[in-house]
């Protein structure tokens, strides 16, 4: 929750705000104040406390209630289901929308809401009991009163509440009768998107047009606002003509409002961002057992810091027995990247170091070096950081098909650990029924058990498979438990589709004894895990430890990509400065939405530099190659632009088929290119049956742009339109299983295509004006049928036209005409 609520946008930013950000984003469409459905959850969730019996409260149970005729219109459905990419078995939904309330208040320019956390949820409905505008003074009263609220603090929080958004006339036709409205909705006071005093000031002077005060409200008594404010004689609003007063007010009664939980929920202080905090730190064991990569991120607050005050930072560990037995026990680094929240800004520090497993690691402090010279000290208030080797969650021996849900967990038990260890899988099963109905998926847990297999010098390995039904594979969260021991919270989406061999077993060692002490055995039985979840690619033809065999065997691969991962891993991993004729040029990142390298692409858990580099000979004798992730290479004559140098560092992944070479890593290629790009092309003709061949080896599913859906190509990230209606206005369809395939074909004579917020398909001939280009980073969404493509955002449109749209003159022109406009 801490990263969710602070660590919004930049570098590791959760993006939390996306849809609230500015505050007058109307992420759903026109007349739609993201910001304030997101407050008015916040309210309709509590509004059926029972203080005397303890019942109700924010807990969720919202989500329940959505038909029961008091929480009408689409916007708690759309924020609940906003809210459900971050439910967690650590951040509850009821967490979530207290959250929601902070975030959007603060997003609108208002007070800091203290957010307190542990609140449970509700597994089905509570009482009924949300004000409606129709009660009567009475009522209100006798109900805020229920809810435990003061006259006074009822008239606050309602106040509070009606700075933002406004009443819509699908909702109540009587209080905003059809056409009376802009976009269907009129506001609550002139500054619906902006959390200041208005409402009360405007309501105090006379001039107020709320349509809960004034208007066709009042002949049918639905002028609730006015019913509340006007309960003491105006004294409270009176009382909130300050603005300053206002916003303490408000802090104090929103505050109260989502620390409104049923009795027995005991919550916590109220959160702060840490000012150092260990991000993703995992361990992972080498091939050859003798030693691990530890790697992650150190967070660093820089809210309160000068630009650049930070020179670097050093991480100090302690072995397994509280020394430094290996007599090098610290890492340094300096920053990769910078992210914000809404008032905070962090910096991170990759983590990437190998320490050998004889002596471990279990805990680490971190120290902060700034460039004047001092230095703090950050030992997490006395205690270290805890970091156990006991258990690791061995990733690249483990999978996940995203597809069928197919899992397969690899772990490490250290020789010294007795107990069995267990797999525990958190995840999220949708409920069938959305549109109406609770658009939050069930939040599930089970254990299975874990086979033993082969030793791995000081370590163990166990596996186990599971398959996660229901399509949200990808959120499930994965714990290995042995005894008081875990390696826990993992995310299953950092899995690969098939999961890597383990080279270079080592026979059985004590922690300690020097681990890998047994040597490198070529040990066909290393095949850990390489079973179920990995699917067709890596079923047993991987005990085969040579490299790419069981992929390329009927073609003309390099024979010297036959002997590598059974070289003995006695010298350290190097960077090697030429591979079968490429000449490495460096650590490069992918390009923004696109791949760097298009030409043909293949992946195999056997995969080295030279048969990356074979292939891509093969294939097409192609200018460049680079391998990434440990197991996936890609070809191509020439590199996309926007695919920039990285640090060495970064590409700090081994190859999956020998331990001795870097093989990139998510994101990262390890980038080879020819001396000339010309080439002889000695090899053209057996390419195609070569990349045929290869690229049927399953190819990681990895989430990116596609350049071509069906008949369209990829115009860009692209925003609604500004001048009264949408970008595409042709046809829109919602589904719940939105892929941009599914678009296109419904889309089918259109000339565009567009999907939105992950779920919206949009159709039309023309660009309604003021819809404009948008950074590709804008489109964050996954679609709704598949995580594997990005479908726009909030506002933004994954945006798509017709190939042969530019052929006909008529349709060029206006092609054209529009380019120029957006350059
Ligand atoms: C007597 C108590 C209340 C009544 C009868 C009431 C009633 C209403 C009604 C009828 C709407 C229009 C909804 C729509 O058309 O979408 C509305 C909007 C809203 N209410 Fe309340 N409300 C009350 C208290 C509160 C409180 C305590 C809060 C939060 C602190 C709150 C937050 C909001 C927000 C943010 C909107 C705008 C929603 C949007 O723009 O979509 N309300 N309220």
């Amino acid at each position: 929750m801490e990263e969710i609520v602070y660590q919004l946008q930049g570098f590791k930013g959760r993006v939390f705000n996306d849809v609230i950000t500015p505050c007058n984003n109307e992420a759903a469409g026109p007349g739609r104040v993201t910001a304030s459905e997101w407050l008015r959850v916040g309210f309709h969730d509590m509004a059926t406390h029972n203080r005397v019996f303890g019942t109700g409260g924010l807990d969720a149970s919202l989500q329940f209630e959505l038909t029961n005729g008091e929480n009408t219109g689409p916007g708690h459905n759309t924020t609940l289901r906003f809210l459900a990419n971050y439910y967690s078995s650590q951040s509850s939904m009821a967490d979530l929308i207290a959250a929601g309330v902070y975030a959007s208040v603060r997003s609108c320019g208002g007070p800091v809401v203290p957010l307190r956390l542990g609140r449970k949820d509700a597994t089905s409905s509570g009482s009924t009991g949300v004000p409606q505008p129709q009660n009567s003074a009475e009522t209100f009263r006798q109900q805020f009163d229920r809810m435990g609220f003061s006259t006074e603090e009822m008239i606050q929080v309602t106040a509070c509440g009606h700075t933002l958004g406004g009443v819509h006339s699908e909702e109540f036709p009587e209080i905003v009768p059809s056409g009376t409205g802009t976009n269907g909705q009129k506001p609550l006071d002139t500054t619906d998107a902006t959390f200041d005093n208005k409402v009360v000031t405007e309501y105090i002077s006379g001039t107020t047009q709320n349509p809960l005060v004034v208007g066709p409200a009042v002949a049918v008594n639905r002028h609730s606002d006015f019913k509340v404010y006007n309960i003491d004689g105006n004294a409270t609003m009176n009382g909130l003509t300050s603005a300053t007063t206002f916003r303490d007010v408000c802090k104090t009664v929103l505050q109260k409002m989502i620390d409104t939980v049923p009795s027995g929920v005991t919550l916590t202080d109220p959160i702060t961002p840490y000012a150092v905090k260990p991000v993703d730190m995992q361990l992972t064991l080498n091939s050859g057992g003798s030693s691990f990569l530890l790697s992650g991120y150190i967070r660093v607050r820089t809210t309160n810091r000068a630009s650049g005050a930070i020179k670097n930072i050093k991480m100090t560990w302690k072995d397994r027995n509280g020394g430094c037995a290996s007599g090098s026990c610290s890492y340094t680094a300096t920053v990769q990247g910078a992210g914000t929240g809404f008032d905070d800004t962090f910096e991170f520090f990759p983590i990437s170091t190998n320490i050998p497993t004889s002596s471990g690691i279990s805990s680490f402090t971190v120290t902060v070096n700034l460039n004047d010279g001092t230095s703090e000290s950050y030992d997490n208030n006395g205690n270290s950081y805890p970091l156990s080797d006991a258990i690791i969650l061995q990733k690249p021996q483990s999978c996940l098909l995203q597809s069928s849900g197919a899992l397969t967990v690899s772990a490490l038990v250290r020789n010294d650990i007795t107990a069995t260890p267990s797999l525990g899988i958190s995840y999220l099963t949708p409920r069938g029924v959305v549109r109406n109905g609770n658009p939050v998926p069930i939040l599930s847990s089970t254990t299975v058990a874990m086979t033993k297999g082969d030793c791995a010098g000081p370590y163990t390995f166990y596996s186990a498979s599971y398959t996660i039904a229901g399509g949200l594979s990808y959120a499930a969260k994965l714990s290995v438990t042995a005894g008081s021991n875990s390696d826990s919270f993992n995310k299953a989406s950092d899995l690969s589709g098939s999961c890597a061999t383990f080279s270079g077993t080592a026979s059985c060692t004590s922690p300690g004894d020097g681990g890998g002490g047994g040597g490198n055995e070529p040990d066909a039985s290393s095949t850990i895990a390489s079973s179920s979840a990995a699917g067709p690619s890596s079923t047993s033809s991987v005990v085969e430890v040579t490299s790419s065999s069981h992929i390329t065997s009927s073609t003309t691969v390099a024979p010297s990509s036959t002997t590598s991962s059974t070289t003995p891993t006695a010298t350290g991993p190097a960077r090697k400065p030429t591979v079968a004729g490429y000449t490495r040029l460096r650590c490069a990142t992918e390009g923004s939405g696109v791949r760097a390298l298009t030409g043909a692409s293949f992946a195999y858990d056997t995969m080295t530099l030279e048969s990356c580099a074979a292939n891509c000979t093969a294939a097409g004798n192609f200018a460049y190659f680079g391998v990434e992730y440990a197991r996936e290479c890609y070809c191509g004559n020439s590199l996309a632009a926007s695919s920039s140098e990285a640090p060495d560092s970064e590409c700090n992944m081994l190859c999956a088929g020998d331990a001795t070479e870097y093989c990139g890593a998510g994101n990262r290629l390890e980038l080879y290119a020819k001396p000339s790009s010309g080439g002889t092309g000695t090899t053209r003709t057996t390419t195609i049956t070569t990349s045929t061949t290869a690229s049927a080896a399953q190819p990681t599913a990895t989430l990116g742009r596609k350049d071509t859906v069906g008949d369209y190509v990829f115009v860009g990230c692209q925003t609604e339109a500004t001048e009264g209606g949408r970008a595409l206005e042709g046809k829109a369809w919602a589904d719940d299983g939105m892929t941009l395939e599914g678009c296109a074909e419904a889309c089918s004579g259109w000339e565009y295509f567009g999907v939105e917020y992950g779920r919206e398909c949009y159709c039309g001939n023309t660009l309604r004006g003021g819809s404009a280009p948008a950074p590709l980073a804008d489109c964050s969404f996954t679609c709704a049928g598949t995580p594997y493509e990005y479908c726009g955002a909030g506002n933004r449109l994954e945006l798509y036209r017709l190939a042969s749209a530019s052929s006909s003159s008529s349709k060029t022109r206006r092609f054209r005409l529009e380019r120029v406009r957006r350059l």
